[in-house]
């Protein structure tokens, strides 16, 4: 724990090494992540080797990072409650459950974003 009084840049260098350590922890220990990491490479290639526009990009970038975002929550929730609640527990039940269904909202998402960007693009080829 850190004193909050003043600003320091040296504490606000040092949360984003940690945010960028807690990503690759993400990437390292879910097995998620890592297909997740896949789709963004398979997707970004995608788009490159399709020629989609600017706002194709915004879309495709926008529920990227949607799924990326709702994995994480829901891997630190997942943590936080199995550090709460180790034994089997009816909250501890739906709090998991709930916050896989963002991560499932979010890849649902982002399917329909590809659909609606690349359909059309391959139809055209
Ligand atoms: N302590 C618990 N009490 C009640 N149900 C639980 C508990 N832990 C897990 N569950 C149930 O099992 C499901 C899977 O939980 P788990 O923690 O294994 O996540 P997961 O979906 O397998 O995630 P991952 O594959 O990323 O590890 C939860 O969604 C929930 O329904």
């Amino acid at each position: 724990m850190q004193n909050h009084s003043s600003f320091s840049l040296k504490a606000r260098i040092q949360s984003f090494a940690f945010a960028f350590a807690g990503l690759f922890q993400l990437v390292r220990k879910e097995h998620n992540a890592r297909i997740h990491l896949l789709a963004t490479a398979a997707v970004l290639a995608a788009g490159l080797l399709l020629h989609i526009g600017r706002a194709d990009w915004l879309a495709v970038v926008m529920a990227t990072g949607l799924v990326w975002c709702a994995e994480a929550f829901n891997s630190a929730i997942e943590k936080l409650t199995d550090q709460v609640s180790p034994e089997w527990n009816v909250q501890a039940k739906y709090i998991k459950d709930v916050a896989a269904a963002a991560v499932l909202i979010a890849a649902i998402t982002a399917v329909v974003v590809a659909c609606l960007v690349f359909i059309p693009r391959l139809q055209a080829l």
